[in-house]
């Protein structure tokens, strides 16, 4: 289990090599920012424990997930952080973490809004196969492409793939998205251009009012908030993997620019960890 300490404290590093970004965030640290926003990537799912790419497939958490969810949830008591309203995507991985974040810190009466806008990125042909097999028969620079990459995106999911019937054809998105926006795979480009909707339309008015919000969502889509908070360039965003199941911080100012800026709940070298081992996840082996 990636888990929290025992004695939690707030860890501030940097995890993008860009020293200007760094220097930012460590001076703006100590300022008090007008609005906070806290989010999650969910706990360990069973895909990422197998270290298949999952994207809109709906996996479990695993039993190391949910005892992640559960440390978060501990972590955000710790800290004191009390939420008006809570955002996830339409799979169960973010919801279970985000429901047992809010139960764990004693706040799971407040309002919760889902939305596909939040899902993972759409992985395209990629879904289900595992990282290692994959990088091993197209090579761990073609996977570091597919993963990281800004705007190149997976191949798509044809109509004989083996979850396009359960992913296409899921009664979640009866409504939305509408069929001639319905992905069958993202780059982070795209996904940002989904997320960022929703991020402007309804976080951004509610913070305005004053309310404090949690996100529980995924690598690439929380990613894609990342790089338009910290306004990190393409090649930044490259280097930035997030770790589940360990809550962040960020403060922004009235302009809602970071003032604090991914502010992990958790101790330094067990957040480094977490961090590297995604990370590493597509080696060959
Ligand atoms: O579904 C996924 O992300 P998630 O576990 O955050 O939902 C992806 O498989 C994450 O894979 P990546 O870290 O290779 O982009």
């Amino acid at each position: 289990m990636v888990g929290l300490s025992s004695t939690l404290f707030l860890s501030h590093i940097s995890v993008r090599g860009n020293i200007g970004a760094a220097c930012r965030r460590l001076f703006t640290a100590k300022m008090a920012g007008k609005y906070k926003i806290v989010m999650v990537r969910h706990g360990e799912s069973e895909w990422n424990l197998k270290n298949q790419f999952c994207g809109w497939f709906d996996s479990d958490l695993s039993e190391n997930g949910k005892k992640e969810a559960e440390a978060a949830g501990e972590a955000v008591k710790a800290a004191g952080l009390k939420f008006d309203v809570a955002h996830t995507s339409v799979l169960k991985r973010a919801q279970i973490t985000l429901n047992t974040i809010l139960t764990k810190s004693g706040q799971s009466d407040i309002p919760v809004f889902k939305t596909w806008r939040l899902n993972e990125r759409h992985y395209g042909g990629l879904t289900g196969l595992n990282k290692a097999e994959t990088a091993a028969k197209y090579g761990e620079e073609q996977v570091k492409i597919w993963r990281r990459s800004f705007d190149t995106p997976p191949p798509p999911m044809e109509p004989g793939h083996p979850y396009y019937d359960a992913i296409v054809n899921d009664p979640r998105y009866a409504n939305e998205p509408k069929k001639d926006e319905f992905p069958m795979f993202e780059s982070l480009k795209l996904t940002i251009e989904r997320t960022l909707p929703y991020w402007n339309d309804v976080i951004i008015p509610q913070l305005k009012e004053g309310k404090t919000v949690m996100i529980a969502a995924h690598g690439n889509s929380l990613r894609g908030i990342v790089k338009h908070l910290d306004n990190m360039s393409e090649d930044a965003i490259m280097g930035l993997n997030l770790p589940t199941g360990i809550p962040f911080v960020y403060e922004l100012d009235e302009n809602f620019k970071p003032v604090v800026s991914m502010k992990f709940l958790g101790d330094e070298e067990t957040v480094k960890k977490a961090i590297e081992a995604v990370a590493a996840q597509g080696k060959a082996k």
